[in-house]
């Protein structure tokens, strides 16, 4: 039996979180593994079993589902072995703006940042009464680009770095460490389920690449790990520039710009 935690990862059956299933599994922690296709998980399962010697249970789950989500909470909250969250199932987005539907656009949202959100509060509180046990969040570099044109997508990837930042600012005191991690372009089916044909694209990296480079910065126990920027003081000077916005909206008065004209 392991002394490792159990790893709870979303979106296992396939890209970015089956890969993070087969890195945990190597280093000998058991798995839960979440998504909706079950023979996919099961097949995984089966695989990781064998090649690992490591338990790895499959729960079968529709992360937009209210009803699945609550199943999902009450394991997080209650199952002691469970010591790491990877947050990591998302869909990405087809189209404009314009082209989206209502449903897509709750989809999408409740996928990306109310499945993620609602399941780390489930955790939260038994990881910092613990003092112990980690939460990764798979965000995305469109977050910082409007100009790429997948609007919603970048805002709930937004979402996930603000979130990823102030829950570390909550839990590492605790002893609960948050990651959020930052891919670009990586060889997943994502691309093929938002109907963008991902040999298309001019740079993109492999899965196995960028969860390896993920997981050098969770043993670094990283906040923000982006595996594709290559200059990492541009992130520095990016969150320094905000650090040092707070010093000044603090102000009782409306700017001077902003005055009406007498
Ligand atoms: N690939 C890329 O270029 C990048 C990806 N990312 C992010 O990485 C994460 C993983 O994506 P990636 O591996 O690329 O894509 P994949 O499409 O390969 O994997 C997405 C996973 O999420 C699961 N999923 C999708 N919808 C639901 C749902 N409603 N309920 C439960 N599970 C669901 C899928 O399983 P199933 O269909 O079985 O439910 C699948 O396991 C996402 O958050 C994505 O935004 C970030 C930046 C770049
Ligand atoms: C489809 C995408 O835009 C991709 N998942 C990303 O976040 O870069």
């Amino acid at each position: 039996m392991t002394t490792l935690p159990t790893v709870f990862i979303t979106g296992a059956s396939s890209g970015i979180g089956a890969t993070y299933a087969e890195r945990f599994a190597r280093r000998g922690h058991d798995l839960v593994l979440v998504a909706r296709d079950k023979s996919r998980l099961d097949e995984l399962a089966i695989r990781l079993r064998e090649e690992s010697n490591v338990a790895v249970e499959v729960l079968q789950a529709d992360l937009t589902s209210s009803a699945d989500l609550s199943v999902l909470e009450t394991r997080l909250r209650n199952d002691s072995r469970i010591g790491v969250l990877i947050n990591n199932a998302g869909m990405a987005q087809s189209g404009g703006f314009l082209e989206q539907s209502a449903e897509a656009i709750e989809r999408q949202i409740t996928l990306n940042t109310t499945a993620l959100t609602r399941l780390a509060a489930a955790i939260a509180p038994r990881l910092a009464q613990s003092g112990t046990g980690a939460i990764v969040n798979i965000g995305s570099v469109v977050g910082f680009a409007p100009e790429f044109g997948m609007s919603i997508y970048g805002a709930t990837k937004a979402f996930v770095l603000f979130l990823s930042q102030g829950l570390s600012l909550e839990l590492s005191p605790n002893g609960v460490y948050v990651q959020a991690v930052l891919p670009a372009s990586t060889r997943t089916k994502i691309w093929e389920r938002a109907g963008i044909d991902v040999n298309t694209l001019p740079e993109v990296m492999e899965v196995g690449e960028l969860v390896d480079a993920a997981l050098v910065g969770f043993d670094r126990r990283e906040l923000v790990t982006i595996p594709p920027l290559h200059v990492a003081e541009r992130w520095d000077a990016l969150d320094g520039a905000r650090q040092g916005l707070m010093s000044d909206i603090r102000q009782a008065h409306a700017a001077e710009r902003y005055r009406p004209q007498a």
